[in-house]
């Protein structure tokens, strides 16, 4: 691959500085793509004193690990809007985002939700249409329902929804991952998939008809499944996504069982976008012991899927 991926820095007060630094000090020995750093040339050499990436020219500060504060997230959300620039443009190949935290750039910017909804939003798609997966070894996962209060989560299950979503993992399995005929195991939203109706509507209502629907688009999807088994050991093998009806129920099992080497990834954009799967962590940065294992994955999802798409 020719184009660099791009890094945008995260909140420069977490540990994205040191993982970046941590993944290019190790590009050679795991053989990872060429990237190159949105802004950051003072932070990322504060981290990393010698033989650092190169940094693009772009946002910039001071190196405060654990301190955040309104520059720093300033910082955060010019980085990714310098990154995602780039990668439209079509000056880099794919775009990995180091954590920023949600609240902090919310202060600096109220309408920011989250990056996934960011990249819609830049990429002029309806947040529908952005869809975040949390791909691990042990297992692949997508909430249906993101960045919303729980208490929201059945008013905003729908059909079409479910439908829209599943149509976009289905094709994103294919052309990014290179699955050729992916079944999706859709789980239910109440306790044992609700009963049949005992525990809730939501199944019967919503989800059973969006799988029927998928099915007759010819998409291989079952369900709903009672979402405390579909993650048991027995079952993971079984299919090649969990869809979720809500951020936890989705996010938690991959934490728990990759935590270390789990990717978010944005699937449905016209861009290339993967991500760590843990956040700032504001608690250790600065550290040294931030892992940057899971940052190391990303890189590498991330030129996997732009030379599967530009191999098309
Ligand atoms: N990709 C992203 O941008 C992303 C992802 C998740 C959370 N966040 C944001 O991060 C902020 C903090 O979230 P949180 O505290 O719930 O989760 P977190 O992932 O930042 O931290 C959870 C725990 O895991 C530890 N941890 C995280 N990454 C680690 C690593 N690479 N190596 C070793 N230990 C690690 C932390 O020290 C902490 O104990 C929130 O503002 C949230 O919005 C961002
Ligand atoms: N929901 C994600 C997680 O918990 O891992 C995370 O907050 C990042 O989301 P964005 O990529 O949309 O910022």
């Amino acid at each position: 691959m020719t184009k660099p991926l791009v890094v945008s820095l995260g909140d420069p007060a977490g540990i994205g500085p040191e993982i970046i630094a941590a993944a290019w000090l190790r590009r050679e020995e795991l053989d990872l793509p060429d990237f190159v750093v949105a802004g950051g040339g003072r932070i990322m050499a504060t981290v990393i004193v010698s033989d650092g990436p190169p940094c693009l020219d772009g946002p910039d500060g001071a190196y405060r690990p654990g301190q955040p504060d309104r520059d720093g997230a300033a910082i955060a959300s010019d980085s990714l809007k310098l990154a995602t620039d780039l990668v439209k443009s079509g000056y880099c190949s794919a775009l990995v985002t180091a954590p920023v935290s949600k609240a902090n750039i919310a202060q600096i910017d109220p309408g920011f939700i989250g990056q996934t909804e960011f990249f819609a939003d830049a990429c002029g798609l309806d947040h529908h249409a952005s869809v975040m997966m949390l791909a691990g070894p042990s297992l692949k996962t997508v909430p249906m329902t993101v960045h919303c209060a729980f208490a929201d989560v059945p008013d905003l299950l729908t059909v079409e929804l479910i439908v829209e979503r599943c149509r976009i993992v289905a094709r994103s399995l294919q052309v990014d991952f290179g699955i050729r005929d992916p079944h999706i195991a859709i789980a239910g939203l109440n306790p044992h998939a609700g009963e049949d109706g005992r525990m809730g509507s939501e199944e019967i209502e919503i989800i059973a008809p969006a799988i029927a629907q998928l099915r007759t688009e010819g998409v291989n999807a079952s369900g709903p499944h009672p979402a405390d088994t579909l993650f048991a050991p027995h079952k993971r093998g079984t299919y090649d996504v969990a869809i979720a009806m809500y951020h936890d129920q989705a996010l938690v099992p991959l934490k728990a069982l990759d935590f270390d080497e789990g990717v978010n990834v944005t699937l449905g954009l016209p861009i290339v976008r993967t991500s760590p799967d843990h956040g700032t962590a504001f608690d250790i940065a600065g550290k040294g012991i931030a892992r940057p294992d899971a940052m190391i994955a990303a890189i590498r999802m991330a030129a996997e899927i732009a030379e599967r798409r530009a191999a098309l």
